[in-house]
This record gives structure tokens, C-alpha cells and sequence, in this order.
């Protein structure tokens, strides 16, 4: 699979100060990548070197297989924007805006006004087509900024917090938006700090913290590499508890705890055979019944079979499952995880 965005060593010193590590990342063409990371990581200077906004310090990216410094025409005729701030000009209509853009890319002036009323109908902004910037809503604005970043059709698009302010519908037409247009084989480069969003629309998820990439993987490969990596801490914590003597009981308690699971069942009856059984499953270590009538479990972390042996017991006693939930680590764990050890000089 060829690469749309490569970067190799990629690095920003502002005066002393560097914002961003020798970067080594490569983004699949047709994929969406999502960047995450705290306030200040070095997300949009790195966005900022691959649009050709910022000149890298050292090292070397290419885009579509241009190089940044080399191509930059190239490069920018290549993608489209969507910054965090929309950087439309406010007296000017959505169609105005759009249109500047498009004669900015040379596109022929017969095909310029239909593209743009295409793009309109695809974000549904047509109806506000001959309406100012500034007497736009937040979300009217995303809206115009999307149409104008799309109008010369860019093989990359960066979107920087697209659905920020967003009310909930306007927010699934955006992701189904971007779907629509990764489907199409747009590249699309998703920085947020929306961890839902991240998790549900990219397909590879890049950790920066403090200007170093800090994770790399599909946001499954995330999740599963952490809960490995939190059963490896605990069993250490347990052995090594286990050897002290002097360590005292809650300590103990609180580790072990850690060492358990959350899984809960919605039952259509609460009968207490099926109670009894899960009772008695060594699986099982603690069960409690909730208000709502659901039955809370914590089970073993490391035994692999005690979901499936939790749903024996419940089968075998006849209980019927109306839903089931189990706790797994999420994006947001993740990126907590990933993000906590920071030297406090990398952040001056
Ligand atoms: N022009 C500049 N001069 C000096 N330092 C800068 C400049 N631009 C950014 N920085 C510093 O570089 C670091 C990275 O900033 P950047 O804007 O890339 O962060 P970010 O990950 O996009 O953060 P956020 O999520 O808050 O938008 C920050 O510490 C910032 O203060």
C-alpha cells in the first residue's frame, strides 16, 4: 500500500524550544489517520510543516509523494483544510468563499458554481448559500469551511477539531460526511480530542505528547495492547506484594481489586438459582444486584475463560440474558496512559 503522508525525523525547534521530535509516521493513502494528543503536543505544528505553512527545522515529509520543501505547490494543490478557527472572510457569502477558493485552484469557471452547489447539498448548506460568513451559526460556519476546503476536490484533507461546538445531529452528518468522502478515496487526516470520534471513524490513531510519537496503532490494537500491558502491572504488583511482608491488607485488597473485572447482566429474572449458581463459580469474585435489578460481577483478569464460564453458569440455570456489558479499556484509558509520563522540562 502506497503511503499519501510519510514523515522521517520530522522536527520543529522554535528558538530552544522543540514542538515536534524527529517524527517518524506514514499514513496509509485512503485511510483516515487520527492525531491525538494534549494541549500543546505538536499536533498542529506538525500539521502546520505538512501543509507547508511552517518549515521544518530538520528532517523530511512528503505528501502524495511531494516534498514538503522541495514541492510545495504541489503539495497544497494536493489537500484541503479545515482549520480549527474557520478562516473564511466574514463579509463575504458561503458561495462568495467558496468560489474564491475554487478560482484560487484555477477550476474552470463553467464547472466552479455546480461543483460548489453539489458540495452545498452534500453538507446540506445550500439553503444558506447567499448568506454572509458572519451571520453564520458555529456549526453553519464548519459547514461553509468544509465546501470551500473541498471545492478543488484534494486527494488529503486535514480536519482540526471539525465537529468541536457541534449539537449532536450536525455532528453525525459530519462523520457520515467524512466517511462519505473516505469511501471516495479522499486520504483524510482527523485531529481531535474527541475520543468517540477518533475511535469510531479512523482506522490508524497516532499518540503525540510533547512532540514525540508515543502511539501507533488501529484503535483496537490501542485498547488490546493496553489491557496486556495493565494485567502485566498487576500480576508484578501481586508478586511482589505477595513477597512483602510489611505491606498492609487494604493495600493488598486495593491491588487486588485492580486485578478484577467488571461485567454486569440484565437477566429476565433474577432467580436465585441463577444467583446461586454465579455464587458459586470460581470465577465469580464478587456479585452484587443493583437497584435496577442488574447483576454487577468482578471477575478474574487474568482467567480468559471467565466470561465464558459466567455465561455458562447462567445458561446451564436457565436464566435468560437480556443484555450484557463487560468493562474493556478504552481510547480514553489509552491515551491517559500514554500521555502521563511527562518530563516536566519537554513542557517549559
Ligand atoms: N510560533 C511559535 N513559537 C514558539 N512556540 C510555539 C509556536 N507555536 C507553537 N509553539 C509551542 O509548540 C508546542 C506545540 O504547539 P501546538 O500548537 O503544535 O500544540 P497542539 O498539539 O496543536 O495543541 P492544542 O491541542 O492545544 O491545539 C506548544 O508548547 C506551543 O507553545
Amino acid at each position: 500500500m502506497t503511503n499519501a503522508i510519510e514523515t522521517k525525523n520530522l522536527t520543529k525547534v522554535y528558538k530552544n524550544f522543540t514542538a515536534v521530535n524527529s517524527l517518524n509516521l506514514e499514513i496509509p493513502e485512503k485511510s483516515i489517520f487520527g492525531m491525538l494528543g494534549p494541549n500543546g503536543a505538536g499536533k498542529t505544528t506538525t500539521i502546520k510543516m505538512l501543509t507547508c505553512l511552517i518549515q521544518p527545522t530538520s528532517g523530511k515529509a512528503t505528501v502524495g509523494g511531494y516534498d514538503v520543501q522541495k514541492n510545495p505547490d504541489e503539495v497544497r494543490r494536493l489537500l484541503g483544510m479545515v482549520p480549527q478557527q474557520v478562516s473564511l472572510y466574514k463579509d463575504l457569502t458561503v458561495m462568495e468563499n467558496s468560489q474564491l477558493c475554487a478560482d484560487y485552484y484555477g477550476i474552470n469557471p463553467n464547472e466552479r458554481d455546480s461543483r460548489i452547489e453539489d458540495l452545498m447539498e452534500l453538507v446540506d448548506i445550500k439553503y444558506a448559500r447567499d448568506k454572509r460568513i458572519s451571520q453564520l451559526s458555529g456549526g453553519q460556519k464548519q459547514k461553509a469551511s468544509l465546501v470551500a476546503s473541498l471545492v478543488h476536490r484534494p486527494e488529503i484533507l486535514f480536519l482540526d477539531e471539525p465537529t468541536i461546538g457541534l449539537d449532536p445531529t450536525t455532528k453525525r452528518t459530519l462523520w457520515d460526511l467524512i466517511r462519505e468522502l473516505n469511501d471516495n478515496g479522499h486520504t483524510i487526516i482527523l485531529c481531535s480530542h474527541d475520543m468517540h470520534e477518533v475511535d469510531m471513524l479512523c482506522d490508524n490513531v497516532g499518540i503525540i505528547n510533547t512532540g514525540n510519537l508515543v502511539a501507533y496503532d488501529t484503535p483496537q490494537g490501542l485498547k488490546d495492547s493496553l489491557l496486556e500491558s495493565n494485567k502485566k502491572e498487576i500480576s508484578d504488583t501481586l508478586s511482589q506484594i505477595s513477597s512483602e511482608s510489611n505491606v498492609t491488607t487494604s493495600t493488598k485488597e486495593d491491588v487486588e481489586n485492580l486485578s478484577l473485572r467488571k461485567m454486569s447482566f440484565l437477566l429476565e429474572s433474577n432467580d436465585q438459582a441463577i444467583i446461586n449458581a454465579l455464587k458459586s463459580n470460581e470465577s465469580v469474585k464478587s456479585i452484587e444486584i443493583a437497584h435496577n435489578g442488574r447483576v454487577n460481577l468482578r471477575v478474574d483478569y487474568f482467567d480468559d475463560n471467565a466470561i465464558n464460564s459466567v455465561l455458562n453458569s447462567v445458561m446451564s440455570s436457565n436464566g435468560v440474558i437480556k443484555s450484557i456489558s463487560t468493562e474493556e479499556p478504552s481510547l480514553e484509558d489509552v491515551f491517559i496512559k500514554s500521555t502521563s509520563e511527562v518530563n516536566e522540562d519537554d513542557r517549559a
